[in-house]
């Protein structure tokens, strides 16, 4: 026997547990059971498609019907034969809407065979009712599953089928299962209809609880012909107010013919979170996929969300989200230029669209000016950025300062800034989220502009050195004060700067800082890792506290004899200066401060009750 015969000889066919199936449905794929009707909104919808394909006069409305317990759905389609009953509704996973060459079928919202399933997840029993339209003589057909996994299938007489289904197309009637009640309220079931399918091409009323109301409205708002732009901006505001639940900021048509997206954004009218994430509402040929869809536009665009309907992506098989693929990474692309180009356009054309827009979303602009040059040029004159000359847009500044000092953090900025400003350098705060990134690609959009890191070595050099005579007066004060501060390692030197208000500054490199925290970590580890460390140890530069030489206070402190005293003020002037930095204080330096401060306290105390004995004797 050869092996091919013993395969053949033993192949079976699976069997499938529908319980099982449905279950796996209802709690992993999809999130709700009240996607049944969607499912069944699209087997109508696509059914009338392919009818209209072959009788183009067909008609082509959906009702719903709300029964005692349960619902119905009947469709003009195009039905099913006895034999289509067999193949479709009772195989799982096979789908008329799919050919062995194209995959999924254009004209169709269903794909995968599937759909019918969901059904269970709220019905006891599943009744098709068909007649096919391909066929004039074909006879009515009637289908009956339960949610067991059993099913049968007659033929209807022709009485019973006058009655049932008098013209080509389809009846489903749903069962209610015990518990599922709900999802068949008539109310629910509008609503249900109109979130799924308000832009379906086909009229769809849903008739229960005494009432039928018509549950679509197409054309889409962006379909519709207006009088005026004006009129249309406001008809397209409205719709998104509508269907989004905030009052947009602006709005952005989204028509790009030729990744087939027709639709809007609407700008968020307060900051977005860059990490959050867009979460549009997508429509695929007209039914509602999902309201928190992401992954349709590109990341910075985290100022918007759209409302769209698109024929060209794709659904995962649950069809709450789109399937990540090349045609939706050319959208994302389509629709990201979309919002470019409506940027570049608000900027020569309505600046003060712009700038409202600015000033809730500078954050995404900037983050995508870092990969777009052209559009940081165009922007350049609206972002603003912290600068020693205040909130400014780089453009502005540049023509102050060609050279552009930028810091690398925002402590760098907060500890130089003002003392950079008061010796006439210009500094960039470039520690905020974009701004470093894209101060450092200025030269290449405003020609002429040097752009340099400004660290606290930069400053110093730009501080007047004092008069060597001058220096030597206060050699002893000096002297002390290295003495008093050698230990929290940093050194003392003496400079004259503006403005004569601020005594002292303290200046720490990036170097100081990083052979700070080599130091301390190599205090705390054991001795292997302390060696290790200790051999890394650099010569960086320590921290440096600059005594300013206008300063009267400081003046005043070098005439100071009392050695304790003069201690004591040295570490009050370090600990002031250490605050204007803003920078997290280390355990010593909390310490230091608070001994220096009780100390000062003690001496004033002293010296007020110690004037009236000394002027009594
Ligand atoms: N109202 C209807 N009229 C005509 N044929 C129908 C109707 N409902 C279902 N069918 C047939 O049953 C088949 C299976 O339907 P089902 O909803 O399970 O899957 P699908 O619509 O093909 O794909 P998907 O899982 O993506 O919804 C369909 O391909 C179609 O041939």
């Amino acid at each position: 026997m050869r092996m091919s015969d013993d395969l053949a000889g033993n192949a079976r066919s699976f069997q499938v547990d529908l319980r099982g199936l449905v279950d796996l449905l209802s709690h992993h794929l999809y999130s709700s059971p009240r996607v049944y009707l969607r499912e069944l909104l699209q087997n109508a919808v696509d059914a009338v498609t392919a009818r209209l394909a072959v009788d183009p006069a067909a008609p082509t409305d959906i009702r719903i019907t709300v029964e005692e317990n349960g619902l119905r759905i009947d469709d003009p389609g195009i039905g099913l034969t006895e034999a289509d009953v067999h193949r479709f509704l009772a195989t799982i996973g096979r789908s008329s809407k799919r050919d062995d060459l194209e995959g999924a079928r254009q004209e169709f919202l269903g794909q995968f065979g599937i759909g019918l399933l969901a059904c269970f997840t709220v019905a006891e029993r599943i009744q098709v009712l068909t007649r096919s339209a391909r066929d004039p003589d074909a006879p009515g057909v009637e289908w009956s599953a339960t949610s067991d996994g059993t099913y049968t299938v007659r033929t209807l007489p022709p009485d019973e089928r006058a009655a049932l289904v008098g013209t080509p197309g389809t009846t489903v009637r749903l069962l209610a299962r015990p518990g599922a009640r709900r999802w068949f309220a008539p109310d629910l079931v509008a609503d249900l209809a109109r979130d799924f399918g308000a832009l379906l091409p086909y009229a769809v009323t849903v008739t229960g609880g005494g009432r039928t109301v018509r549950t679509t409205d197409s054309p889409p708002v962006w379909d519709r012909p207006y009088r005026s732009a004006a009129e249309r901006r406001a008809a397209l505001l409205a719709y998104g107010e509508r269907v989004l639940g905030f009052a947009a900021l602006d709005v952005v048509e989204l028509d790009v013919e030729l990744a087939g997206v027709r639709g809007a954004a609407y700008i968020l009218p307060n900051a977005g979170n860059p990490a959050a994430g867009g979460r549009h509402r997508v429509y695929l040929k007209g039914m509602l996929l999902g309201d928190a869809v992401t992954g349709l536009l590109p990341d910075w665009a985290f100022f918007a969300r759209c409302v769209i309907d698109t024929d060209t992506l794709r659904p995962t098989a649950s069809r709450e989200g789109l399937y990540e693929d090349e045609t939706l990474a050319a959208v994302r692309e389509a629709l990201g230029a979309r919002l470019r180009d409506w940027l570049t356009g608000l900027a020569a054309q309505e600046p003060g669209r712009l700038a409202a827009f600015l000033s809730v979303h500078a954050l995404g602009v900037k983050s995508l000016a870092r990969h777009d040059s052209e559009l940081f040029e165009i922007m350049l004159p609206y972002l603003r950025f912290e600068t020693t000359h205040g909130e400014v847009t780089l453009a502005e500044f540049a023509r102050k300062h060609p050279v552009v000092r930028v810091t690398s953090s925002v402590e760098e900025f907060r500890q130089v800034a003002g003392i950079a400003a008061a010796q006439g350098l210009g500094v960039v705060n470039g520690g905020y989220t974009y701004d470093g990134e894209l101060v450092a690609a200025l030269p290449g959009v405003l020609p002429g502009v040097t752009v340099e890191e400004l660290d606290a070595d930069a400053v110093t050099a730009a501080l007047d050195p004092v008069d060597a005579r001058e220096e030597l007066a206060m050699a002893a004060f000096l002297t002390a004060a290295r003495a008093a501060l050698d230990p929290l390692e940093c050194d003392v030197i003496l400079r004259a700067f503006y403005p004569a208000s601020v005594s002292a500054l303290h200046l720490d490199s990036r170097a100081a800082r990083s052979e700070r925290a080599r130091a301390e970590t190599a205090a705390e580890s054991d001795e292997l890792w302390a060696e290790i460390l200790g051999a890394l140890k650099s010569s960086a530069p320590r921290a440096q506290l600059v005594l300013n030489h206008r300063s009267p206070v400081v003046r005043r402190l070098a005439t100071i004899r009392d050695h304790t005293l003069l201690v004591t003020a040295v570490e009050a002037l370090y600990g002031q200066a250490l605050l204007m930095t803003h920078r997290p204080l280390r355990p010593m330096d909390t310490s230091l401060l608070n001994r220096a401060f009780d100390q000062l306290l003690g001496w004033a105390a002293a010296s007020v009750s110690d004037a009236p004995e000394g002027e009594g004797r």
